[in-house]
């Protein structure tokens, strides 16, 4: 694991991937080798250089979709084989500055030796910084600007905007491609109406702020973690529609061979199969016996 004290006198003389990197997916590692890799040759800091929240959190908090939450993104990173990670601060008067401005406050103080982006970045103000403005500045810097061309599946670049429709529509496993990993789910569990365990089948409600929840609505399988266990697991994504006004959860979990108690606990969930719709059945009877033979799917599928 990289050195996560966001040091940013650690950028001297570093060779940095540079990227907001939602979802860290194979896009984003490929272009972290890339960096990884001049560093290697080099002998100098591999760094992963981003901001400590999404710039859309700010800009774009209405329609924010993010495929991980920051801390995860910062774990993610430092999982990707840089020897650290640092994150500057966006704030709109740091992220807000025009070009040159945000290229001398990130980078005049401690210049790094190279910088590789993807090649379509934008930075600063109105994000009128472009690969340009970045190597006019390093040309009078010392600081060598790499930009690269998207990895593409399928004829088309790996994007997050790409995985957030997949994930939107449900289609969990074309996203598990581009993310190299299943979606996850992260979330708190509370308390729900209490009638999950009287059906036959208990449900952890997780508690997902709107904009951490990529999935569209659906039933999935998974696998659910909590406290290093993991648990296979029946998951719904989108409030009920049988019980609409009567609840609020926009994610449901039933966990197999489960029991006890998760109020309050921390759990993951990695979606790796969608199951169906989200269904307004006109009888709990038929809730119950549809969602019975969910979990026995799960049982006997994963
Ligand atoms: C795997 C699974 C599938 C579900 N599918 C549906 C569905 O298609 N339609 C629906 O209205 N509710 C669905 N639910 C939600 C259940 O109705 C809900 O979990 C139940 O009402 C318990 O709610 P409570 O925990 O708040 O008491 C599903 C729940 C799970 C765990
Ligand atoms: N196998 C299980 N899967 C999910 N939650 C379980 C399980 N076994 C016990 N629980 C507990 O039961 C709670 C859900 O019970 P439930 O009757 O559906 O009420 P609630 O309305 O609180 O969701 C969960 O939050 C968890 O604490």
């Amino acid at each position: 694991m990289a050195d996560e004290t966001f040091d940013v006198a650690r950028l001297e003389g570093a060779v940095c991937a540079f990227g907001v990197f939602d979802g860290v997916h194979r896009a984003h590692r490929f272009l972290i080798g890339q960096a990884v890799a001049q560093a290697r040759e080099l002998e100098k800091h591999a760094v992963a250089l981003t901001f400590d929240i999404d710039p859309d959190e700010v800009f774009h908090a209405d329609r924010l979709r993010k495929l991980m939450t920051n801390d995860d993104r910062l774990r993610a990173l430092a999982d990707t084989g840089v020897d650290a990670v640092v994150a500057f601060p966006f704030t709109e008067a740091f992220a807000g500055q025009p070009p040159a401005d945000f290229m001398q406050r990130a980078f005049g103080a401690h210049v790094p030796r190279a910088l590789h982006v993807g090649h379509g970045l934008r930075f600063g103000a109105r994000a009128s910084g472009t690969v340009a403005d970045l190597e006019r500045w390093g040309a009078v810097h010392g600081m060598e600007v790499h930009a690269h061309t998207l990895v593409q599946a399928e004829g088309s670049p790996i994007s997050a905007t790409r995985i957030r429709l997949l994930l939107q529509e449900g289609k969990v496993s074309e996203a598990r491609d581009l993310l190299g990993r299943p979606y996850r789910i992260v979330g708190r569990v509370v308390p729900g109406r209490g009638e999950g365990a009287q059906m036959g089948f208990s449900t952890a409600n997780l508690s997902v702020p709107p904009a951490c929840l990529a999935l569209g609505e659906g039933v999935y399988a998974g696998y659910a973690r909590i406290d290093g266990e993991t648990y296979r697991a029946a998951v719904s994504v989108g409030v009920s529609p049988v019980f609409s006004g009567r609840t609020d959860a926009v994610c449901e979990a039933h966990l197999l061979d489960f029991q006890g108690t998760l109020y309050g606990a921390a759990l993951s969930i990695d979606v790796t199969h969608f199951l169906r719709p989200m269904i307004k059945f006109d009888t709990v009877d038929e809730l119950i016996r549809t969602v019975l033979a969910n979990i026995a799917w799960v049982r006997q599928h994963l």
